[in-house]
């Protein structure tokens, strides 16, 4: 991320919207706009396929029967960030379900692999498939379910502003395609 270049449209933006960038609570702003936009869009700096890389710590499947368990992480808060409006996507929950082979994810990088793929300009489906795919490639699996429920501040805070309104979305992967029972499990 060009963080000099970041600062500096945050200025004329301020200048845009007629503020005064140099009183003295905007003077750093640009700075902390940058540092926080850095922070916030991460994840634009790394392919899904790094991504799978950086978080694919796994251990041996010698506890699970193949295709007979799923591991499921329930409720996994992430942020992130409307690529129509810049604006914020919040209250924002993630259940992932994924059936190992020969092995198991450690439980922190399903976490970490959710927050990451969140950490761009997205759509929400396209925050469900990312994390589908990073997922399925770090634990090398075909079946992977990702359910993610989200408030849009772009339909709450502006706009139509419905403040009540979650959208609702699920990216099945392999067995979740068919398998009712699997599809269950992130209820
Ligand atoms: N499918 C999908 N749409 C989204 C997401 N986030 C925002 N949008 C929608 O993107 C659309 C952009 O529509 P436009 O008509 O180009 O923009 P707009 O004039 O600001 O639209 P309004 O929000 O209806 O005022 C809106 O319907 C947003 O609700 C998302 O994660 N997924
Ligand atoms: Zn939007």
């Amino acid at each position: 991320m060009d963080t000099k270049a970041i600062e500096a449209h945050v200025k004329g933006i301020l200048e845009a919207i007629g503020e005064d960038p140099d009183r003295e609570g905007l003077r750093e702003t640009p700075q902390r706009v940058a540092k926080m936009l850095g922070e916030m869009l991460e994840g634009i700096a790394y392919s899904n396929h790094e991504i799978a890389e950086m978080f694919g710590k796994t251990f041996d499947n010698d506890c699970l029967p193949e295709s007979e368990n799923a591991v499921i992480m329930r409720d996994i808060t992430v942020f992130s960030y409307c690529e129509h409006h810049l604006a914020l996507m919040y209250d924002m929950s993630v259940n992932v379900a994924y059936v190992p082979r020969g092995k198991v994810l450690g439980l922190s990088k399903i976490a970490r692999i959710c927050d990451m793929a969140a950490k761009r300009l997205q759509l929400q489906e396209r925050i469900g498939r990312d994390i589908a795919e990073i997922i399925s490639e770090a634990a090398d699996t075909p079946d992977v379910g990702v359910t993610i429920s989200g408030c849009h501040s772009c339909m709450t805070a502006r706009g139509i502003k419905n403040s009540n309104a979650k959208t609702y979305t699920t990216t099945y992967l392999g067995a979740f395609r068919d398998d009712a029972a699997l599809r269950e499990l992130l209820r």
